[in-house]
């Protein structure tokens, strides 16, 4: 699939830009990777090497040759800088994917519209705020959506493209080839809370998490019981965790303070526990269960 998009910059080089920066080289785009640390890009240039060393070991099995080519080729179209406004300027595309936080999004977009070209489309990979809210401060509305990949984004298939109320049609079917082009799987969905995905993982994982807090069952039978019994890769308590707690807990606090005659979203006492004795899930080398520490 041929996309109109050369040029990437990806902003945010943490867990989910550098999987987006990934996946853009390796279709061949022209990428400049941003975080505000420079250690961060370090770490990001590393994990991204080694990730791409999984892929090249699967594609090219009998071809290492051409896989180790794959690799510096691919890594070879991504620059970094820790400069966003400089990095704008050349981009066809700007995919943001830095804290989850309003104002310091507001802060980086405004920013970001008064330098880059007029051509260039902007996306936010937020997970739960509103879209709508985010293009707020930009005049380019019609070429703002939202782009929402999973993590770890070179092996889920997934994106979601989000519409908000100004995309415009132009807008929205670049972002789709967009996505097939970096090869992903698109659905469409509405600026709503969570979009698809996280609408449905938020109550689930909370409803799991509120099963094992009353007792009625082990953490690992809740697991092993979504493993097997509805054939989920991992359980929702192992899924929490994986994702980290705080991402979780601050989610639901943000949907309760929006939505607080939502009962699904009301506070569990066992998550704000867990978050208050810094067990944040696998980053913090326990959550629900405990892991060895990276
Ligand atoms: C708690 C209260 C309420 C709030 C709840 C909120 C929850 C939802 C909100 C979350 C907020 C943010 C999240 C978000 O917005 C959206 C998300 O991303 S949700 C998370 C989505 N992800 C999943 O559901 C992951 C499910 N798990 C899996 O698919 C697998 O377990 C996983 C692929 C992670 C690992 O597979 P596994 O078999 O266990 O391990 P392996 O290590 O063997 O890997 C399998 C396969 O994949 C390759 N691989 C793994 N990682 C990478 C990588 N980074 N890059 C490249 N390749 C990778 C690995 O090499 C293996 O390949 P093989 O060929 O099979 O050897
Ligand atoms: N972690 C996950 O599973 C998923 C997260 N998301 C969303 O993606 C975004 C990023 O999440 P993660 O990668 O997990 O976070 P992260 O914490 O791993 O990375 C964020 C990075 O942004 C950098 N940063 C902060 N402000 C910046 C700025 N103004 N300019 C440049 N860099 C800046 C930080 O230094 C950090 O390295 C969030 O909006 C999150 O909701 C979306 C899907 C899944």
């Amino acid at each position: 699939m041929q996309s109109a998009i050369k040029n990437v910059t990806v902003i945010g080089g943490g867990l989910m830009g550098s999987g987006i920066a990934q996946v853009s080289a390796q279709a061949g785009q022209n990428v400049i990777l941003v975080d505000l640390s420079s250690d961060v890009l370090a770490k990001s240039q590393k994990s991204i090497g080694a990730n791409l060393g999984r892929v090249a070991k699967k594609v090219y099995k009998d071809k290492p040759q051409e896989g180790e080519k794959f690799v510096a080729e691919s890594m070879a179209r991504i620059k970094t800088s820790t400069d966003p406004a400089e990095a704008a300027k050349s981009a066809d595309l700007v995919v943001e994917a830095i804290v989850e936080n309003m104002n310091v999004k507001h802060k980086l977009f405004s920013q970001l519209d008064a330098v880059a070209p007029n051509h260039t489309i902007f996306a936010s990979n937020t997970s739960s705020l509103s879209i709508n809210e985010i293009c707020s401060v930009v005049k380019r509305k019609d070429r703002f959506g939202g782009l929402h990949f999973f993590n770890p984004v070179p092996v889920m298939r997934l994106l979601e493209v989000v519409r908000g109320a100004e995309t415009s049609d132009a807008t929205y079917k670049t972002m789709m080839e967009w996505g097939k082009a970096v090869g992903k799987t698109c659905i469409t969905c509405k600026d709503t809370p969570g979009f698809v995905v996280n609408r449905l993982l938020v109550p689930y994982i909370c409803e799991a998490i509120r099963l094992y807090e009353r007792g009625d069952a082990s953490a690992r039978d809740i697991d092993t019981a979504m493993k097997l019994g509805a054939g989920y890769p991992m359980g929702p308590l192992e899924l929490a965790d994986y994702v980290g707690l705080d991402t979780n807990k601050f989610i639901l606090d943000g949907w309760h303070k929006k939505y607080p005659d939502q009962p699904l979203f009301n506070p569990i006492p066992l998550l704000d526990k867990l978050v208050a004795e810094g067990k944040l899930g696998v980053k913090a080398g326990e959550g629900f269960y405990k892991y060895d520490k990276k």
